[in-house]
């Protein structure tokens, strides 16, 4: 399958949001990080703007919830529609209970790790989520540097994708842009966000096609 790529709206204009998805119309999804000050030290926005993103946007929505409590409060946000929601396995108190609630509300469950976190914390669990996402830096901001000692993370994890024919997807999330794709794509991910590297430059949709070109050809 074709590498996938999601960009993130963290890096979009807030107030021209309607016209920041129109220029990303190519991709596969688009990321929308929900920011809570408590788990990550940053706030961006709830419910009510991935609703209204929701009912504007032409292409899926990917949730990244980085908040305290998502046991609580991710339920609500497979509820607006959202084609997937994704939370931290450091901040939910039974994942694999969460995860299917999310199923049974129509949205991909899936379980984001922080780059400090191991693995062993989602192995045995792995049958019960659509999406395993390895963050590539540390939660809270867009910009940051791809921190390429997370790769055996994912490398382990396409490994035992392989050998229990599991189909979880493969996100990675922080620091992608056309210079560290291939490294992420060759050590197993399917699924790319990128926030700066999409909205910082010229030309959105030409840079998704150049992202994806780099991805596939890592991946062959
Ligand atoms: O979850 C995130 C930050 O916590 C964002 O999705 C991510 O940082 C995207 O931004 P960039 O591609 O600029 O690193
Ligand atoms: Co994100």
């Amino acid at each position: 399958m074709t590498a996938r790529i999601h960009p993130s709206v963290l890096s979009a204009d807030f107030v021209n949001m309607e016209a920041a998805l129109r220029t990303i119309v190519t991709a596969d999804a688009v990321h929308v990080d929900v920011m809570d000050n408590h788990f990550v030290p940053n706030l961006t926005f709830g419910r009510q703007m991935v609703e209204r993103i929701q009912a504007v946007s032409p292409i899926p929505l990917d949730v990244h919830l980085m908040i305290d409590d998502p046991d609580r409060w991710a339920p609500e946000y497979a509820a607006t529609g959202a084609a997937g929601v994704t939370f931290h396995a450091e901040a939910a108190t039974d994942a694999v209970e969460l995860a299917r609630e999310l199923r049974a509300r129509g949205a991909k469950a899936g379980v984001s790790l922080k780059p400090g976190t191991p693995i062993e914390t989602i192995v045995d669990d792995l049958a019960e989520f659509d999406l395993v996402l390895i963050m590539t830096v540390e939660p809270g901001f867009g910009g940051q540097s791809f921190m390429p000692e997370t790769m055996p993370k994912l490398q382990a994890l396409a490994h035992i994708r392989e050998r229990r024919g599991l189909a979880f997807d493969l996100q990675v999330d922080g620091g992608i842009a056309v210079d560290t794709i291939a490294t992420a794509a060759a050590a197993g991910a399917d699924v790319f966000v990128a926030g700066s590297a999409v909205f910082g430059g010229e030309d959105p949709a030409a840079r998704i096609s150049e992202l994806r070109s780099l991805a596939d050809a890592a991946r062959a």
